[in-house]
């Protein structure tokens, strides 16, 4: 698979612009701050409907504008496909798939597969579990597009149950006798027990196909220093390692249950797929706390190359995108994923000196400047 095209109207820095990018190795140089990243982050929103950088949409829409329009024609097998989204801050983004309009925007996932590896990756070993959590449900979902459906619906249930506890919570603290009220309370568990099963068994499966491609990619990236490991942690307590579906609805009704007087207590919902962890492990140690800056950002590294790895094993090849990446490498580092990543169907680099780019990775390059992004022949 690989991106033919790409076209911004109004996204981040861009009034307007357009790119007609190659298979192979794409490199986008430039000096800092003037766009590079913004083009690699729309080709990331395109894929997972989300930013790396951002928790809400309206950065991404130029200063001044109402919306941001992302465009690309992505090609895969021979056929072309255009994919278009409209951000508009505040309301549902509007998306075309081909020349018909999407019936929802996240009718474009699995269109375009693609991984990128930025700086911000850091936060996946050094930060809050909710950086772990988001890294797993983005790869479900470009594994499984079905998945941003069950993902949805989960955190509408765990948000309306969170608004009940929270207003009873309120009521009972200010001495009121309104919205104290927890007799729908039931309903939502049931939802919340169902609803979570469905997601935590997409993240078991899935930690059990990526563990092995984790330990792979650090032990390349890293050569063969301590080795990389990753384990998920629910909030509930499983009998086995990947239970079925109903299994997971019973733990989680049981959990519910068992914490009912501490959730009232303090007006919110604690257990659940939105409170578990991936622990990630360098030998007998968990990553964070322990790891150095060079071990953390090697693993970091690794979880993205071994989510690369893990879609390319399912049959189609996603784009690979590095985001200011060589800069932080020392020589043997660069050359080592150069090596890791040269055979991709499409790799989009960004950097601001081409130096630090190894030369195998050197092939077509796009000089970016304020708002435009132009070809070197
Ligand atoms: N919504 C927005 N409206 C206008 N400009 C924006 C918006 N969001 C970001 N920018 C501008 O985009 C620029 C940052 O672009 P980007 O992060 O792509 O830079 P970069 O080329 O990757 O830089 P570096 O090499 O430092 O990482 C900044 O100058 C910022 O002010």
């Amino acid at each position: 698979m690989y991106v033919r095209r790409l076209e911004l109207v109004d996204f981040r820095s861009y009034e307007r612009v357009g790119v007609d990018l190659e298979p192979g190795a794409n490199v986008l140089v430039g000096a800092n701050g003037v766009g590079k990243t913004n083009l690699v982050e729309a080709l990331g929103y395109v894929a997972t409907l989300d930013s790396h950088r951002v928790a809400t949409d309206a950065p991404l829409v130029r200063l001044g504008a109402e919306s941001a329009v992302i465009r690309c024609a992505v090609v895969h097998e021979g056929r072309e496909l255009l994919v278009e989204l409209e951000i508009v801050p505040g309301k549902a983004n509007r998306a075309r798939l081909g020349r018909s309009p999407a019936r929802r925007a996240r009718d474009v996932l699995g269109a375009l597969r693609l991984v990128l590896f930025a700086p911000e990756d850091l936060e996946l070993v050094r930060g809050d579990p909710a950086e772990r959590r988001r890294y797993l449900d983005d790869l479900l979902v470009l594994r499984q597009p079905r998945y941003a459906g069950v993902r949805a619906d989960y955190e509408r249930v765990v948000k309306q149950r969170n608004a009940l506890l929270r207003t009873a919570y309120l009521a009972r603290k200010t001495g009121g006798t309104r919205g104290g009220d927890l007799s729908t309370l039931a309903v939502w568990d049931t939802h919340l027990a169902r609803h979570g099963a469905e997601l935590l068994a997409g993240r078991l499966e899935l930690v059990a196909a990526l563990t092995p491609h984790v330990t792979k990619a650090y032990d390349a990236v890293a050569a063969g220093r301590a080795e990389a490991g990753i384990v998920y942690r629910p909030s509930v307590e499983l009998v086995e390692p990947v239970p079925d579906r109903a299994a997971l609805t019973e733990a989680l009704t049981t959990a519910l249950a068992e914490t009912r007087t501490a959730e009232v207590e303090r007006g919110t919902t604690l257990v659940g797929p939105h409170r578990d962890d991936l622990v990630l492990t360098l030998g007998p140690l968990p990553a964070k706390g322990y790891a150095s800056h060079g071990e953390s950002w090697s693993f970091a590294l690794a979880l993205r190359l071994a989510a690369y790895d893990l879609l390319r094993s399912d049959g189609i090849e996603p784009v690979l995108a590095l985001d200011d990446v060589f800069a932080e490498l020392d020589a043997g580092r660069r050359e080592r994923l150069a090596e890791l990543v040269g055979g991709a169907a499409q790799l989009l680099v960004t950097c601001a000196v081409d130096d630090d780019v190894p030369v195998a990775l050197r092939g077509t390059r796009y000089q970016v400047g304020e708002g435009t992004v132009s070809r070197v022949e």
